[in-house]
């Protein structure tokens, strides 16, 4: 640290602009000091201030860095957190595929999981939905019935929240927005002003925004955009199955060490498929693999 530098969190991010805010709640626009500094929201940073605005000088060390990563680019979700909520809903009907990778992103960042399954007044498909998620509930897996139209579920949630920093993904029309909405009174007015300062002139879903929950600032919501397309070519594919927790025990108890459990003799994983594993979540795993296997290592 050098003196005039002064410390800030990253609220939210334009390209290579941040929006930070100081220890005494301040907000203001910063721009990077180099071309390869890049802050993401969660970042605690050194920053100085130049007029009205601001130079991030310098990005801390993170604790943990949420991001995917496909074969043509790497972005970010948010650094420096606690735990990741899963919003999913009874409607639209949500894509196994996108729930796992979300689930094994956290795990490979030693992230804390929730799968909140919204929607629950809308009785039948609220139970199909609540039935595919069976598998992620014998796996250890947390999930949490919630309506958000109603108050079913929220205070079980706000306690799960209280005094970390969460990050929501979820895909388009689960709710995510009612339940930033729900939880943060001032969420539209902290939007817009955010909006403003980083001139996107769009909504929040389009970019990725720190909430407070709390006035004392210790209960902290992150909304992201970008759960559609989660990619996982950072992980490697002999890696997986330690990711999957349903696979992770039997991994260690194949003939061979470097298994990977798709075609070799006295797999434990394969021979669990059907029961300990279900012929769907194999499925996820094979189609995953060969995906990772084929990606470019750098
Ligand atoms: N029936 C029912 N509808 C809900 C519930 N929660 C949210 N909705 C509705 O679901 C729709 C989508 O909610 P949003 O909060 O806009 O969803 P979102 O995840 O922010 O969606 P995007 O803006 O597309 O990312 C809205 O019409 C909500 O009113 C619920 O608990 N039950
Ligand atoms: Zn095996």
């Amino acid at each position: 640290m050098k003196t005039g530098w002064l410390q800030g969190l990253v609220v939210a991010t334009h390209g290579r602009h941040c929006w930070i805010e100081t220890d005494s709640g301040e907000r203001r626009l910063c721009h990077p000091r180099g071309k390869r500094q890049t802050a993401v929201v969660g970042d605690r940073v050194w920053w100085q201030p130049s007029r009205d605005e601001g130079t991030i000088e310098q990005v801390e060390p993170r604790r943990n860095l949420l991001y995917r990563q496909d074969a043509v680019r790497t972005k970010s979700f948010a650094a420096n957190l606690d735990q990741v909520l899963v919003l999913l809903a009874a409607e639209p009907v949500f894509s196994e595929s996108q729930l796992n990778r979300a689930l094994i992103a956290a795990r490979a960042e030693g992230l804390p999981a929730i799968v909140a399954l919204n929607k629950s007044d809308l009785a039948e498909p609220f139970q199909q939905a609540w039935s595919r998620l069976q598998p992620y509930r014998a796996m250890g897996q947390r999930v949490w019935p919630l309506s958000l139209t109603r108050e079913a579920g929220l205070s079980d949630l706000r306690a799960e929240l209280e005094g970390k920093t969460t990050l929501v993904l979820g895909p388009s029309g689960v709710g995510k927005s009612t339940l930033v909405n729900r939880l943060v009174p001032d969420a539209a007015a902290a939007t817009s002003e955010i909006s403003r300062a980083l001139n996107t002139g769009r909504h929040t879903t389009t970019s990725t925004t720190w909430y407070w929950i709390d006035r004392s600032r210790h209960t902290a919501l992150i909304d992201s955009p970008g759960f559609q397309e989660f990619g996982l070519h950072h992980i490697p594919a002999p890696k997986l199955a330690l990711l999957m927790p349903d696979f992770e025990s039997l991994a260690g108890q194949c003939r061979f060490h470097n298994c990977s459990h798709l075609h070799e003799p006295d797999c434990a994983v394969r021979a669990a498929v059907g029961h300990g594993i279900t012929p769907q979540r194999y499925r996820l795993y094979a189609e995953l693999y060969e995906e990772l296997a084929a990606a470019p290592r750098y």
